[in-house]
């Protein structure tokens, strides 16, 4: 253990404030000289690497029109990288039987799938993530469980907290509320804007994916990828959308349109 309840990790063995400042000067610069060589693609770890980040579908049940398998189906078939499941009814049986599906389902397509909150379902179901935030298991304790098996997002609501969910290994990060989304998740912040994924890469700079979150649609997709996010995850936007296919390449093509060029997806 580290300080502060650290995890010492292979690879990634301690956070940005543990380490010493020429570690830190010679991490970047060959995280920047990898970028360079091969703009858009991220050098963080075999689990993040080569994954699109720009449309992080979230899959609410609660927040679907029609069948959650079939729209999930179709995220996956527009081509979304990662595909979150986020089931609140609190039935693990009932996510784990949806959960597998999902695993199976994007066997045929190069969609993530990431289970929300559980990490016993994450496992159980076979998926390649797992979610945490502020009141599920901490990113330190799902890496100690997990190891390099999955990949691990977190949630951050401010670029302390980033850098934190960062140091305890998170592959990647899940940051809001960037707008209005007290409608789906009560206990979201109110509106921090674009602004706050520019904190939050001031803070941590390009070592993880970050995917702005919170009321997100193609009106401003493009603002949040010029604030330097990887992308966009979202709920309403695509679940509730009347043509899913149609929903994605929209949001996919406005977040595109505000991307600087070179920055990794
Ligand atoms: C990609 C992504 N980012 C943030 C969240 C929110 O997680 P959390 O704060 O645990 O809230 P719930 O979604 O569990 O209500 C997320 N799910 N995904
Ligand atoms: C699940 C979630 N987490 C948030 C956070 O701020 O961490 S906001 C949010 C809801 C996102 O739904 P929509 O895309 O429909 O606004
Ligand atoms: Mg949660």
């Amino acid at each position: 253990m580290g300080p502060a309840g650290t995890l010492k990790l292979p690879g990634r063995s301690a956070g940005r404030r543990d380490r010493s400042e020429g570690y830190e000067r010679v991490r970047r610069l060959r995280i920047a000289l990898l970028q360079w060589s091969d703009p858009g693609v991220w050098r963080v770890n075999a689990r993040v690497d080569g994954i699109d980040w720009r449309v992080y579908a979230i899959v609410d049940p609660a927040f679907v029109t029609g069948d959650v398998l079939e729209r999930a189906r179709a995220l996956m078939a527009a081509g979304v990288g990662v595909l979150q499941l986020r089931d609140k009814r609190g039935q693990a049986r009932q996510t784990w039987e949806l959960g597998r599906a999902l695993v199976e389902a994007a066997e045929a397509f190069a969609t993530k799938i990431v289970i929300n909150d559980r990490l016993d379902v994450a496992l159980a179901c076979g998926a390649h993530g797992v979610h945490v935030g502020p009141h599920d298991l901490s990113v330190a304790a799902v890496r100690q469980v997990v190891g390099e098996r999955l990949l691990v997002g977190g949630s951050a609501g401010d670029p302390q907290r980033a850098a934190r969910l960062v140091a305890q290994g998170a592959d990647y990060l899940g940051v809001g509320a960037l707008f209005e989304a007290r409608a789906v998740k009560s206990d979201a912040s109110a509106p921090q804007g674009p602004a706050l994924i520019a904190a939050v890469r001031a803070e941590i700079g390009d070592e993880v994916p970050v995917v702005g979150i919170g009321g997100i649609s193609a009106a401003n997709a493009g603002a949040v990828a010029a604030a330097g996010a990887s992308g966009v995850a979202v709920i309403r936007a695509l679940c509730g959308a009347e043509d899913t296919g149609a929903a994605t390449r929209e949001l996919r093509e406005a977040f595109d349109s505000g991307r600087s060029p070179g920055r990794a997806g």
